[in-house]
């Protein structure tokens, strides 16, 4: 067979150099997915592994080889237990967030992203949260699927209001723990259990809460709001980014501007109040 790359012995053709292309693809994918999370570190150590095994065997030290080959043969089981989060957040940013969507939105003669919403009742709600330090977290749903998080919590499927949301969160309220999820210009449930990150870059003073925020928008496109129980202050999380201590008006512009854009674009560039995790 003669390809575009005739290297004497080496047959390369088209398929093979497609073959490579899908692989470096696919390599940087897996790269993207797993970059600042401890992963990364768990699998370049099994790289490792793995490549020692190949040298051992091709020097044929028998003992070692038998030793890592039992190792190697439990590979594929321990990958799959060790990487179930990544593997479960590729599969999710894979079949949701992408061409499906698109393609949904496009049947029905609609865009893919929710209902144009009115932050209002959001902004209002938080600024009163924060100056009651009372802790909040409300997730927007865009193009992604936030529909298995939203049934770890209690169904609400409620119209949108600053009384609601006010309620909802009250340190009394046996809603208040965990987060709303809003979709479709509804509150769809509230008391929500979220991804918490896993990122080494998050800085310790960010807790739980705002964990949980980041978490979900390195799996999601979904733009979370968060009001710091300790601090009172008002955070906005997309994209693996936290943009904190939001003033009224900047926190209804940066909400105006991501929810009604398309959805799958990035925010502005980072302002000088994003703390720069990004992790996704
Ligand atoms: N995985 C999660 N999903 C949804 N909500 C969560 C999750 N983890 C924590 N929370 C929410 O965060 C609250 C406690 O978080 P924690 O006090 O650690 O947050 P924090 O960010 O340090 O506080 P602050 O509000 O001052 O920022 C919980 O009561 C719960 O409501």
């Amino acid at each position: 067979m003669s390809g575009p790359f005739p290297i004497n012995f080496l047959h390369f053709g088209w398929i093979d150099a497609a073959d490579v292309l899908l692989v470096t693809i696919l390599l940087y994918q897996l790269y993207k997915l797993l970059r600042g999370s401890v992963a990364l570190n768990v699998a370049l150590g099994l790289v490792s592994i793995y490549l020692l095994y190949l040298v051992v065997k091709a020097t044929g030290m028998e003992l070692l080889t038998k030793i890592l080959g039992q190792f190697m043969s439990v590979g594929v089981l321990a990958s799959i237990i060790l990487f179930q989060q990544e593997i479960r957040r590729f599969l999710l940013s894979v079949g949701k967030a992408t061409a499906l969507e698109r393609v949904r939105g496009w049947k029905w003669g609609r865009p893919a992203t929710a209902t144009p919403l009115s932050v209002g009742p959001f902004v209002e709600a938080a600024k009163s949260l924060s100056n009651k330090f009372t802790g909040a977290l409300i997730c927007f749903a865009q193009a992604s699927d936030l529909t298995p998080y939203a049934e770890s919590g209690d169904r609400l499927d409620a119209e949108i209001s600053k009384r609601l949301l006010l309620s909802i969160f009250n340190k009394t309220s046996p809603l208040h723990d965990g987060a709303v999820i809003v979709a479709n210009g509804r509150i769809q449930a509230a008391r929500c259990i979220l991804p918490v990150s896993e990122n080494p870059d998050v800085p310790a003073s960010l807790g739980l809460r705002h964990r949980a925020a980041i978490g979900l928008s390195e799996v999601t496109d979904a733009v979370v709001l968060v009001v710091s129980e300790e601090t009172g202050a008002m955070s906005l999380v997309y994209r693996g980014e936290v943009y904190r201590n939001l003033a009224t008006s900047e926190l209804r512009n940066r909400l105006n501007e991501w929810l009604l854009s398309s959805g799958t674009g990035r925010p502005a560039a980072s302002s000088s109040s994003s703390v720069g995790v990004k992790a996704a």
